[in-house]
């Protein structure tokens, strides 16, 4: 079975589903391959919007896949990880049609970063997300913190980075993470968040979008987010990161 499904509609709307629920829609290479994938499809003309969704009714994304990923002990092979995702979520981030996070279920680490990288986060009622890599004595590798930044209010930003907990949705709404909540089918949600905007042409979105990742560009966030890449990789060498690591995946 495939890590992820990929489907592009006929009024141009293309959703890319991590299809992981058993592992909580943890990301792994293959997820990272997708993804990819997903972004050069709504990169073309005729693409108006990007979703970005997890399967089940559990979690949207639980991050990076832990099972795999603890494998990388050193500064230099996490390094290599990490510039990777940043990558593609740097291209998410600046790509010319705008994207949603469609949050089906909890979102906690890898998976906030994954969402900050889209325009828009819609949430149901009932999911917790957050950045909780500080408590794995990280920060965030994937771009994420340097997203957020541009994303929400700073003391916002800086509270959720350092508190480094899981908030209920009312709250991430609070925060200015979440922009609609909705109840009931994922689908329902998105179709009423996204209605308006698909009834308008698609070189109008991307005109919008355009004035974006031009200042974020004159912002230099490609090289703010690979600083981010090595400050946690620096981290994640410290024995006091796999030590944390090694509890989760020892709990049971
Ligand atoms: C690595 C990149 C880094 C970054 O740069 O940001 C990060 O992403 S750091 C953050 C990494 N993620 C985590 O620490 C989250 C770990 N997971 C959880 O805290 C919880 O699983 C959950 C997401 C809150 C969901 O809880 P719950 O619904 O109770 O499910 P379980 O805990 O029972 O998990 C079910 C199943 O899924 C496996 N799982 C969950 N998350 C991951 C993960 N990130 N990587 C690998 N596997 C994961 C979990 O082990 C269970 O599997 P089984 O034990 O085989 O049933």
């Amino acid at each position: 079975m495939s890590s992820y499904i990929i489907n592009e509609s006929k009024d141009g709307v293309i959703q890319f589903t991590i299809n992981r629920a058993e592992k909580r829609n943890a990301v792994n290479y293959e997820v990272m391959e997708g993804l990819q994938k997903a972004i050069q499809l709504a990169n073309k003309p005729e693409s108006k919007l990007l979703v970005i969704t997890g399967a089940g009714n559990e979690a949207f994304c639980s991050g990076g896949d832990l099972s795999v990923f603890h494998s990388l002990r050193t500064e230099e092979q996490a390094y290599g990880m990490l510039s990777k995702m940043a990558g593609i979520l740097y291209d998410l981030m600046m790509l010319k049609t705008p994207s949603v996070a469609l949050m089906n279920g909890t979102a906690v680490g890898g998976g906030c970063e994954l969402a900050t990288a889209c325009d828009f986060r819609i949430a149901r009622k009932g999911i917790k997300a957050g950045f909780i890599q500080g408590k794995l004595v990280i920060t965030t590798g994937w771009g994420g913190g340097s997203f957020l930044f541009e994303k929400i209010a700073y003391p916002n930003a800086l509270k959720m980075l350092t508190e480094a907990k899981t908030y209920p949705v009312d709250e991430l709404s609070q925060l200015g993470f979440i922009n609609y909540i909705f109840e009931g089918e994922p689908e329902e949600g998105l179709a009423n968040f996204i209605k308006n905007m698909l009834a308008i042409d698609g070189d109008v979105h991307k005109a919008y979008k355009e004035m974006a990742t031009r200042k974020w560009e004159g912002q230099n966030l490609r090289g703010r987010i690979e600083e981010e890449v090595r400050r946690c990789s620096v981290l994640w060498e410290n024995e006091k990161h796999h030590k944390q690591v090694d509890l989760f995946i020892n709990r049971k």
